[in-house]
């Protein structure tokens, strides 16, 4: 019989540092002459964390909405489709910040239908400063949805707790544990952490699909829900009903004319408001040979000089709730003036 393939889900809110997991774990199985293939979801209309993928890895990427509603009925024939084409050893499915794993769930399952596929494990990425400051309201849609991914888990990577200090750490723990009881807690920066842990069966994930399923905001203490029965036949009412989880994120995409002073574009990005927590872009500068690749969450930025092998476009995304996108459009039009 054919051995099913192992897929992973890496979940976690956005900027949490899902992508810098996912090369990790790619770099890992590479160097043991393993053949990894990534399912890539995004919620901008480019696939900027691609760029951070070796090439030879196989990707398919789902652009422009998030995996866990807009394109889930996709999901489960792209990774038949990625299987089928590449036969991989293994396949990790790397879901938008803002998407509910539950839903990615049900897709994946899905695909079990049409091809031999075995989740083996669903990982949560959560950014520890992040889980903090939000936790101060536990009412808040995003610390919801930050919930029902930890409630998802088969294991929890607390990231970033370089920018916590560690007394903090037990705090959070703790809170973690509230919401989910069993999966391991693996603090980290930048992921760093023992990959081996993808060749473990990561605990069950029926029983944390069903404890999450029981806990969602759209089943448990849904305003809208209206589940009869808690089985995952969605009808079109209350597929709509699981929206609500993460409508609240906006996203703007910018594709830039003509290159940009490097400095006024830094600057740009020193004053953004706090309603936009995440961005990210490949940029041409008028200033510098190279294009580079940013990044920026949460007010740390990060610029990587890159050579693309072809003709990329000049692209920002901006990911945030309720901000001022007319003014957004404004600012980044007077760099191109
Ligand atoms: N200080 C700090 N920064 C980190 C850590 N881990 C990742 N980062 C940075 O955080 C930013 C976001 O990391 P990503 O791995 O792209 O996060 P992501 O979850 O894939 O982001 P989205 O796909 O937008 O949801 C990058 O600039 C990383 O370099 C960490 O442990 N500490």
């Amino acid at each position: 019989m054919k051995k099913a393939i192992p897929v992973h889900i890496l979940t976690g809110f956005l900027g949490s540092g899902k992508t810098t997991l996912l090369t990790r774990a790619l770099d890992y199985y590479k160097l043991r002459s393993m053949k990894p293939a990534v399912l890539m979801n995004e919620l901008g209309e480019v696939n900027l964390d691609g760029m951070l993928v070796d090439e030879e890895v196989p990707m398919t990427e789902m652009l422009g909405g998030c995996i866990c509603c807009t394109v889930r009925g996709d999901l489960g024939m792209e990774l038949k489709q990625l299987i089928d084409e590449h036969q991989p050893d293994v396949v990790f499915v790397e879901c938008t910040g803002a998407a509910n794993p539950i839903e990615v769930l049900d897709g994946v399952t899905d695909a079990s239908l049409l091809t031999e596929v075995e989740l083996q494990s669903v990982i949560t990425v959560v950014d520890a400063l992040q889980f903090s400051e939000r936790a101060v309201n536990a009412k808040s849609k995003t610390f919801r949805l930050m919930a029902d991914q930890i409630r998802c888990a088969t294991r929890i990577i607390l990231n970033k707790i370089d920018l916590v200090p560690p007394t903090e750490l037990t705090r959070l723990e703790a809170l973690i544990r509230e919401l989910n009881e069993v999966a391991p807690i693996i603090g980290a920066v930048k992921c760093e952490i023992d990959l081996s842990l993808f060749d473990q069966q990561g605990g069950s994930v029926e029983a944390r699909y069903r404890e999450a399923h029981q806990h969602s905001e759209a089943c448990g203490h849904g305003e809208t829900c209206n589940h009869p029965d808690h089985s995952h036949e969605h009808s079109a009412e209350d597929a709509h009903a699981h929206h609500h989880s993460h409508e609240h994120v906006m996203v703007y995409t910018h594709y830039f004319q003509v290159p940009i002073d490097s400095e006024q574009f830094e600057a740009l990005i020193g004053r953004l408001p706090q309603e936009i927590y995440r961005a990210k872009g490949i940029l041409r500068f008028s200033d510098t040979v190279n294009p580079f690749l940013f990044q920026y969450a949460y007010r740390e930025m990060d610029f990587i000089k890159i050579t693309p092998k072809e003709n990329v476009p000049s692209v920002a995304v901006f990911i945030g709730e309720h901000f001022d996108k007319a003014r957004l459009v404004a600012e980044l039009a007077a760099l191109e003036a």
